[in-house]
Order: structure tokens, then C-alpha cells, then sequence
């Protein structure tokens, strides 16, 4: 199978705060290589702090590696130029849904803002119908406010704006982090759903472990900044890193 996304040796720092302008940097990321093979669903897994939504954000092309210090391509071309070539095509839904889309939005504005955005043009109305359908809302509420919707409702709205544009990849940053867990299991599979439907390519940063296997096809666990175990979720039974054992032993009984 083709890579759709290869990350490769990537080191980030950032200014310490409050050092006093004195240069000190904290290294967040120190090393990263992988890849993501299209149409598949990769796990980015790791405690707070260890620098997922730094990476998240470098592969997004919101920032970039430390001078000289890695690469990332998509279909072999660096990241920030393929995101220019081909508008919409890459999509985020973040885990703070809440303020990820004005709450005094109705859901017919806040799922046509992207649209017209990317320069949509014709029924826009049949259009937002088909992405409510499509995220397994109602049809008939388009003029309710955003903030008349529950967690889950408004999450499947950020989607539903994320796939407005078919992107080809989404990042899913902590996407069902902040949900009661009943809701939790509805949003993975809606996510499932619609990654076949729409052969997306999925990396899903989470730091659930069983959201993730759920999910994906390849996990990554990345501790302070290196990825230190790289599995595929039928082999998680054979994890040699002593922190991915810790992950995985706090959701199946191993000898650890
Ligand atoms: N723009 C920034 N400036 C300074 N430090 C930053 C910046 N962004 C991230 N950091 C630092 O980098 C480290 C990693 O942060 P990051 O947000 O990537 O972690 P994370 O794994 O996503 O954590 P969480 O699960 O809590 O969101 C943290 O120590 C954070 O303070």
C-alpha cells in the first residue's frame, strides 16, 4: 500500500517561558519518523505533554520542525506545499468542540461557513442535507443554535464541517477526549463509517488506548517526544517498550 503520509526524523523546540529572554528552548519532539499509509487509520498514543498535538500541528503545516531538523510529505510533496495545491483536502476536528464552532451559530451556518469557504458554489442546502445525513443528524433543525445541542451532536456538526470539503486525510486531535463514554463509542463508530464511505486517511491522537484499537490499524506510542513502540493492533500482545507495556497493561491483563 502507498504512503500517503511520511513524517521523517522531526525535531521540534520551543522558547521556554518566563526565562527571561534567555534562549533556553524545551525540546518537545526529538526524532519522529513514521508513516501513514493511505487509507488506513493510525494511532497516535501518549501521556499528556509528550508532544502529540505539537506534532499534530507540524503535520497540519500550522507549524514547522525546527530549522533543518526533519520532513514531512504528503503524496511525496512537503506538507505545506500539498496543502496548497489542494485546498480542503486535509481536515482537523480538535477535541474543544465547544469553542471549535461559534455557539450562536445555526447548524445551517455553521456547516455552510466551510462550504462557501472553499468555494462551494450551487445547493448548499442539499448539500448541508447530505453531510447532517451523513453524521447521523436530524434534517429538520437546521435553524437550531449550536449551543441547543448536546456534546455529541455539536461534535458530529465539527465533523460534518471537516468532511464538508472531502478531505482526503483527517487529524483527529482528542476528537472524542471530552465526551461522556456512552457518546465516545458513538462517535468511533460514525468514524469508522465514514472513513470507508469516503476512503479517508485517519490519524487519530487520543491518549485512550482503547478508543485507539478500536479505531486503528497501526498504533504509535510516543513518550517524551520519540515514538518508543510502533504496533499493529493485532500485535499488541508483543509490545517490548516499557512504557507501551504500561499503556497496554492498564487495558489488558499482562505480565509486565
Ligand atoms: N507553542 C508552544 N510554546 C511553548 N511550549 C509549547 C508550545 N506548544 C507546546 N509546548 C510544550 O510542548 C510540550 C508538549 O505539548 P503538547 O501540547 O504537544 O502535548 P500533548 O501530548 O498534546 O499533551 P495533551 O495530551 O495534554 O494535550 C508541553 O510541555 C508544552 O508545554
Amino acid at each position: 500500500m502507498k504512503n500517503l503520509v511520511e513524517v521523517k526524523n522531526i525535531h521540534k523546540s520551543y522558547l521556554k517561558v518566563g526565562m527571561n529572554f534567555s534562549g533556553t528552548r524545551i525540546q518537545v519532539l526529538n526524532g519522529v519518523t513514521f508513516d501513514i499509509e493511505e487509507g488506513l487509520c493510525v494511532g497516535l498514543i501518549g501521556e499528556s505533554g509528550s508532544g502529540k498535538s505539537a506534532l499534530s500541528r507540524l503535520i497540519l503545516g500550522l507549524d514547522k520542525p525546527d530549522k533543518g531538523q526533519g520532513t514531512i510529505h504528503i503524496q511525496g510533496q512537503p506538507v505545506r506545499q500539498w496543502i496548497k495545491k489542494n485546498p480542503g483536502k486535509i481536515s482537523v476536528v480538535f477535541q474543544d468542540f465547544a469553542s471549535s464552532v461559534n455557539p450562536m451559530y445555526t447548524i445551517r451556518e455553521a456547516i455552510s461557513e466551510p462550504l462557501r469557504a472553499s468555494g462551494q458554489r450551487g445547493n448548499i442546502d442539499a448539500k448541508i442535507d447530505e453531510l447532517l445525513q451523513k453524521v447521523g443528524l436530524f434534517l429538520d433543525a437546521k435553524d437550531r443554535y449550536i449551543h441547543e445541542l448536546s456534546g455529541g451532536q455539536i461534535q458530529r456538526i465539527c465533523i460534518a464541517r471537516a468532511i464538508s470539503t472531502n478531505p482526503k486525510f483527517l487529524v483527529l486531535d482528542e476528537a472524542i477526549s471530552s465526551l461522556d463514554v456512552s457518546v465516545q463509542t458513538q462517535i468511533l463508530d460514525l468514524l469508522q463509517q465514514l472513513q470507508v464511505e469516503m476512503k479517508m486517511t485517519y490519524l487519530f491522537i487520543a491518549h485512550d488506548l482503547q478508543a485507539v484499537s478500536h479505531l486503528c490499524n497501526k498504533i504509535l506510542f510516543l513518550y517524551k517526544g520519540e515514538i518508543v513502540e510502533e504496533l499493529h493492533s493485532g500485535q499488541l500482545a508483543n509490545v517490548q517498550n516499557h512504557y507501551a507495556k504500561k499503556l497496554l497493561g492498564s487495558v489488558i491483563p499482562f505480565e509486565i
